[in-house]
């Protein structure tokens, strides 16, 4: 059928995306990450580190969704606790799937390999890198799909569902366009991108486990990550 994205669509498209670019993990984080040395401690401090630059980023980016801040004071940080997982794996997806010659791909993905974490989540976290990469996403397709994650009703202690559900369908109808426009010869995939947001879950229990795990040895985070982690 003949798509069209409508006036409105592109409005949103454009909000969210320059959101998207907008805010962004400060050089000085991510430039640590190709200096500091390498060792289990270090690489485990290091991602704390980059993650908890990557929450502040994500609050911003919220708030730039358009009708985010008009949801219930309570379910937007329901949202935002459910949902930092997901976003953060979309992102350090997007990040370690970009060919850019950076070194921060590859120093990124050994220190993920190499910072205290159990063989277990390792296979699952980077076969969901990798199947990302393949996908080859635009930024408006990235953008959106964040914000179809941040933006999922049933997240715990959510209260408006309808409200959230709504938002999101708004947004799924836009990424529906924006996918048969943009692989006009894949027809799946839409579809597929939305079963990476599956796979996002699973990622987030086994997440779960590995914040377990890490606790029980006794590594630290920061207040931030306490508190949308509900760690300690
Ligand atoms: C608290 C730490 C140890 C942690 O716990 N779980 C995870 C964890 C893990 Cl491994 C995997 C997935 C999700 C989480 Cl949430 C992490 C580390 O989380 C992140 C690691 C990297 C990035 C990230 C995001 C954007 C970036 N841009 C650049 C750049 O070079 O431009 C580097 C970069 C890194 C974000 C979260």
């Amino acid at each position: 059928e003949k798509v069209e994205i409508t006036k409105e669509q592109r409005a949103l498209i454009k909000a969210i995306l320059d959101a998207y670019n907008r805010h962004q993990i400060p050089q000085d984080v991510t430039k640590k990450l190709l200096q500091e040395q390498y060792s289990a401690e270090e690489n485990f401090l290091l991602l704390t580190e980059v993650a908890t630059s990557q929450v502040q980023v994500l609050v911003e980016f919220t708030k730039n969704i358009p009708g985010f801040l008009s949801l219930d004071r309570e379910d937007q940080i329901a949202l935002l606790k459910g949902s930092a997982v997901e976003a953060m794996f979309l992102r350090s997806a997007q990040v370690l799937s970009k060919k850019m010659p950076s070194g921060h791909i590859e120093v990124l993905e050994e220190r993920i390999r190499k910072s205290g974490m159990s063989e277990e989540f390792m296979t699952p976290m980077f076969n969901f890198y990798k199947s990302i990469g393949e996908l080859h996403m635009t930024q408006e397709e990235q953008a959106i799909l964040t914000t179809i994650t941040i933006l999922t009703p049933d997240r715990p202690y959510v209260k408006s569902h309808e409200a959230v559900e709504r938002l999101q369908e708004t947004m799924l109808e836009v990424l529906r366009k924006l996918c048969v426009l943009q692989h006009p010869q894949e027809p799946q995939y839409f579809a597929r991108l939305l079963g990476r947001l599956t796979e996002l879950r699973t990622l987030h229990h086994y997440h779960a486990e590995m914040l377990t795990s890490w606790k029980t040895n006794d590594h630290k985070f920061t207040p931030l990550l306490c508190e949308i982690w509900d760690v300690q």
